[in-house]
């Protein structure tokens, strides 16, 4: 499955139509098995829309964040930090296959080179949309970054609430999950603290 915008920044969803049916049939046989007729009015499409939903949630797979990052860098002798904070993550828990979502915080000191503001989101939902956990979602945005920019640090934070924990299994329904991850400068206690006390900040 292929997500691209057009040149009026649409976004196009294109599905393969035999990769979508064979996961078609196998959601009709999991539907089959869970006890539902599958010829009920409103459940006859939902293998299709299923199979779609499937592949649009893990649609990271398609995409090269690295090449995200590196088609908007500009040289810009800035050296301080810079932070997107609060962006919107949904991924999926690779052991359950159910989502986990929360916010993930993002920083780096420029060495010479800056990115397109909108690039940092972009390469989140790029590691986001597959199956995930969020340790290896945290360390992947912060190594991309890394390895694109060659920043003096990057220092990724998320906190995400499980859907594995919350609907099923433990069913606690309060508890955040935060994972972070540093580089360079962010490895030292004063740069760290002034992150955290920045990304705690909310605006009024
Ligand atoms: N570290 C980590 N664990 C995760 C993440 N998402 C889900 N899990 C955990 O993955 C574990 C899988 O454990 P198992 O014992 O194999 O699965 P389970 O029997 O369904 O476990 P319960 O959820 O405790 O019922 C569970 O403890 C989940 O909470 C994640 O992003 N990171
Ligand atoms: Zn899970």
């Amino acid at each position: 499955m292929i997500v691209k915008e057009t040149k009026n920044y649409e976004k196009v969803e294109r599905y393969n139509v035999e990769v979508t049916e064979v996961i078609a049939e196998s959601y009709k046989s999991i539907i089959n098995n869970l006890g539902e007729d599958v010829h009920r009015e409103g459940i006859l499409n939902t293998p299709v829309r299923a199979a779609k939903a499937m592949q649009y949630l893990t649609h990271g797979y398609q995409v090269d964040p690295l090449e995200i990052l590196k088609s908007a860098m500009f040289t810009e002798d800035h050296k301080h930090m810079i932070i997107v904070k609060d962006i919107e993550v949904y991924s999926m828990c690779e052991h359950h296959m159910l989502p986990f979502f929360g916010k993930a915080h993002i920083a780096y000191i420029p060495n010479g080179k800056i990115v397109g503001l909108s690039k940092i989101p972009r390469i989140v939902d790029a590691f986001a949309r597959r199956m995930q956990v969020q340790e290896r979602l945290t360390d992947q945005i912060k190594n991309c970054i890394q390895d694109a920019l060659n920043p003096l640090g990057v220092a990724v934070v998320i906190e995400a609430q499980h859907m594995c924990m919350q609907m099923r299994g433990i069913q606690k329904q309060n508890s955040v999950t935060t994972t972070s991850s540093f580089t360079g400068a962010f490895e030292k206690d004063k740069t760290r603290k002034e992150f955290i006390s920045l990304i705690s900040n909310k605006f009024s």
